[in-house]
């Protein structure tokens, strides 16, 4: 959804970002893309093939994909640092990586001697990074073209990796491929055309020679879609949209948007792939778009060879709040449940509930314990007028945006963030025109009058057990001094869970009881998701976590570091 609010968005070094009264425009930067090499022999060759992806979760030496894993846990196996040792973590540097822009991502590393880190941020900058040394070995920047509209700032969420090349999503709906080694490009893919209003901000993943990935440009009127491209060729395999001809009701499928904008999770033993589905277009008049908008506001399965649909579960049937389904699912393996065992796809959405569906059938097994307040949200729609205005929480910043949770197979526990944050909302009608905004109303951001039963905390970070949906704990987050949380977790095997906060606390939580256990200050806001790598090398545990405001709900000063933590065996 778009950024409504009335700060002033820095213009990056390189590429220019304009706030519009809707959302981001590109208006500068550079015509075609450049590569700068500075000590590309450090590199050393590994050839990363599917045994190395497939293993990755198991790896302490590697993370190889943006979730940690294609079951998407975000879990390291990596076991130096435990809670009773967690207070001596220290900083061990800061490296500028960034250009002013959004800082939503989650490095790679490669294993090796030494190991290699690609770490992309907002517009689409790639790095090849010596993370013993904190130096950068090559940089890359994709010529984003001028006009590329965004809702909710420039971002780019990180790199894939396969054999010897790197793959990044670009803004304007495609995908580039990288010589790892040399930071050269290879080939460019366009998806989807941007000025329809695509756009593309996720980690695209990669899995038996073939890449998947989504679409943008839910607030735009388009139609989304998921891809599968050939890693090697870049040409695209199959390409399914999202939403069932069968399921809409005359035109309205055209611009009905259910886009698919985080990273699939892969099921490598059933063949298919997991994704959750965004809103339905417009967002917020539901009167042009009757029926459920299946599967908008949802998860999905599809064949990972043909593209073809599996199963569909909407989390927010025939949505007017902007409830769109996002966060990558997780998938964890024979979970005892009352019902049997069942491989369970994990969800955490939106509407403030997290998800546990039967990954075979896509049932929905048991809806969490409610992680943030609900107020007013299931009444208010059929009862307002156009134009008025009415607070809701959660509000369109959810429940579960984009971060993604951690899963950690310690303790048995998914965690999650949710935001706990009222918004008035109001439609009215609005006609569809090819690449601007379209929402059928808007939001004010934040809501003029607080609900009453609202407890004043932005964000609630909660532990979840899959097995029942309680909700196991929970921390409130105080409103106050922008102390919420924007980024996604990582879990540890000796039970540790990482956040970060709006006012630049990085936290180490004690996965079983959410007790803070070791704070670090920065001094601006963390809005990334951590990861971690054992270096046999060194031996050394890191702790990695970009620094700086990004996205809808930026509110602190850009930052633009990679912040790298480590202790020692
Ligand atoms: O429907 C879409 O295509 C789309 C894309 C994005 C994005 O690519 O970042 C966001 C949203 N929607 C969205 O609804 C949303 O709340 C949101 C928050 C953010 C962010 O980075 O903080 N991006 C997006």
């Amino acid at each position: 959804m778009a950024l409504r609010n009335d700060r002033a968005v820095q213009a990056a070094r390189e590429i220019e970002l304009q706030e519009t009264d809707d959302g981001y425009t590109l208006v500068g930067g550079p015509d075609e893309a450049v590569t700068e090499q500075h000590d590309t022999d450090r590199i050393p060759e590994v050839d990363v093939d599917q045994e190395m992806l497939s293993d990755t979760g198991e790896d302490p030496e590697s993370w190889l994909m943006y979730g940690g894993s294609y079951e998407q846990h975000r879990a390291t196996p990596a076991d130096v640092i435990t809670p009773e040792n967690v207070a001596n973590l220290e900083l061990e540097y800061e490296l500028s990586v960034g250009t002013g822009s959004s800082m939503e991502g989650t490095p790679i590393v490669v294993p090796g001697d030494p190991p290699v880190m690609y770490q992309t941020n907002g517009p689409n900058h790639m790095k090849a990074i010596d993370p013993r040394e904190g130096e950068i070995l090559w940089s890359y920047t994709y010529a984003v073209p001028m006009g590329v509209e965004l809702c909710c700032d420039d971002n780019n969420r990180g790199a894939a990796v396969h054999g010897d090349t790197v793959y990044m999503t670009t803004l304007d709906s495609g995908v580039v491929a990288l010589d790892r080694y040399t930071g050269e490009e290879r080939w460019y893919t366009s998806t989807a055309d941007h000025e329809e209003g695509y756009s593309a901000t996720w980690a695209p993943v990669v899995h038996d020679g073939t890449i998947y990935t989504g679409s943008a440009g839910g607030e735009y009127g388009v139609l989304g879609f998921i891809a599968a491209i050939d890693a090697e060729s870049g040409e695209i395999q199959w390409q399914t949209d999202t939403l069932l001809e069968d399921e809409w009701v005359g035109a309205s499928r055209e611009h009905g948007c259910g886009t698919s904008w985080m990273t699939p999770t892969i099921d490598e033993e059933a063949g298919v792939l997991y994704t959750a589905v965004a809103n339905p277009g417009p967002d917020f008049d539901g009167t042009v778009r009757p029926g459920p908008n299946f599967p908008t506001c949802g998860t999905i399965s599809l064949d990972l060879e043909s593209g073809e649909f599996q199963w569909g579960f909407q989390s927010s049937p025939h949505d007017v709040w902007d409830y769109d389904a996002v966060a990558p699912r997780v998938l964890i393996r024979d979970v005892e449940t009352d019902d049997g065992s069942m491989d369970m796809v994990v969800g955490s959405d939106k509407t403030g509930w997290v998800y546990m569906m039967d990954a075979e059938s896509g049932d929905l097994h048991e809806r969490s314990e409610e992680i943030c307040q609900h107020i007013n949200m299931w009444e208010m729609i059929p009862h307002i007028s156009e134009d008025e205005r009415v607070a809701f929480v959660p509000g369109a910043p959810g429940g579960n945006d984009w971060q993604p949770p951690s899963y950690n197979p310690e303790t048995g526990l998914v965690y999650v963030i949710h935001q706990n944050y009222p918004q008035d909302l109001y439609w009215r009608y609005e006609e569809y025109s090819e690449g601007n905004p379209y929402w059928g109303g808007g939001l004010d951001d934040p809501a003029s009058e607080f609900p009453d039963e609202w407890n004043g905390a932005i964000t609630a970070f909660a532990a979840v057990d899959p097995t029942t949906g309680e909700r196991v704990w929970r921390e409130w987050i105080e409103s106050e001094d922008d102390h919420y949380m924007w980024g996604g977790s990582l879990s540890t095997a000796t039970g540790l869970v990482f956040n970060g906060t709006q006012n630049g606390t990085f936290v180490a939580y004690d996965g079983e009881t959410g007790d803070r256990l070791w704070e670090y200050e920065f001094d601006v806001p963390i809005s990334a998701s951590p990861m971690s790598w054992y270096d046999p090398g060194e031996g050394k545990q890191y702790v990695a976590v970009q620094v700086g405001g990004s996205g809808w709900l930026r509110q602190g000063p850009r930052g633009d570091t990679l912040a790298v933590f480590s202790m020692e065996d």
